[in-house]
């Protein structure tokens, strides 16, 4: 299988004396594949994308993305790449074809214009093309990030609570949306969750952090067998609440 990603022994700490935020983490993605990453509130799991990503410097590991080493090369690799993040906001002023465009032109984007009108079509954006990014729902606002998300046709995607906030109806066609771009283009996917529906739905290996460490890992199926659960909600709270990681580990 030929990796999209490989993350090796990757440690984020914030302030020497407190525990890190991200411990010794290891994980790979191959082309085509979703990787979830699980975990309760301050698992680690927004450190670890800010450090794929190369906004936050790793206190300690090794990232490959794409092929590029990120702490060498990472610029070739993030013309690549795109992630999307609720806790991002767009520039409120512009209008959304306007956001597009910045960010079109920051990732070199060729034929532009017409990239915008086939997101604007895909994910039926043409309506809100004109309105100011900050007047847009909380739904809206998320589909215009999906067209960043996308804009430069990226092999490898990092997504933070893709849907968050969003209506069952609209997290539903999101999560649709990205099937048909991970079929149609190959690329990898790394998300971060806590909507299990939606981790079973979209992703072929599971990683469950605690304290940024990783405690378990399979696909969902293999999971939800070890854990004798019939969801991956009680699995998450078997984690979460610290009884049966450990000795399904052991
Ligand atoms: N800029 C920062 N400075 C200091 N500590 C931080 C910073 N950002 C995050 N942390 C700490 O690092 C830990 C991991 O936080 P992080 O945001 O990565 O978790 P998370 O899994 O994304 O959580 P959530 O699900 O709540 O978004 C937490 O203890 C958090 O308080």
């Amino acid at each position: 299988m030929t990796l999209a990603l490989t993350v090796e022994a990757l440690s984020k700490s914030y302030a020497p004396g407190r525990p890190p935020a991200v411990d010794s983490l290891s994980f790979s993605i191959g082309r085509g594949r979703t990787l979830g990453l699980l975990g309760g509130n301050g698992a680690g799991k927004t450190t670890t994308i800010a450090m794929l990503l190369g906004l936050l410097v790793p206190s300690a590991g090794r990232v490959v993305a794409l092929g590029h080493d990120m702490a060498t090369d990472r610029f070739a690799a993030l013309a690549r790449m795109n992630f999307s993040s609720p806790y991002i906001a767009l520039p409120h002023r512009l209008s959304v074809e306007e956001n597009l465009r910045v960010y079109g032109h920051l990732y070199g984007v060729p034929r532009l214009a017409a990239r915008i009108a086939e997101l604007a079509r895909d994910l039926e954006l043409a309506d809100l093309l004109d309105r100011p990014a900050g007047q847009l729902s909380a739904g809206q606002k998320t589909r215009v990030a999906l067209a960043k998300a996308l804009i430069n046709r990226p092999d490898l995607l990092l997504l933070d609570e893709p849907t968050a906030s969003l209506d069952p109806d609209t997290g539903d066609w999101v999560r649709s949306r990205l099937e048909a771009y991970r079929a149609e283009t190959g690329c990898a996917i790394l998300l971060a969750s806590h909507n299990m529906a939606e981790v079973e739905r979209l992703c072929d290996e599971v990683l469950m952090l605690k304290q940024g460490k990783a405690v378990d890992r399979g696909t969902p199926a293999e999971l939800l067998s070890r854990y004798g659960r019939d969801d991956l909600e009680q699995v998450f709270l078997d984690i979460a609440r610290g009884t049966r990681a450990e000795e399904a580990l052991a």
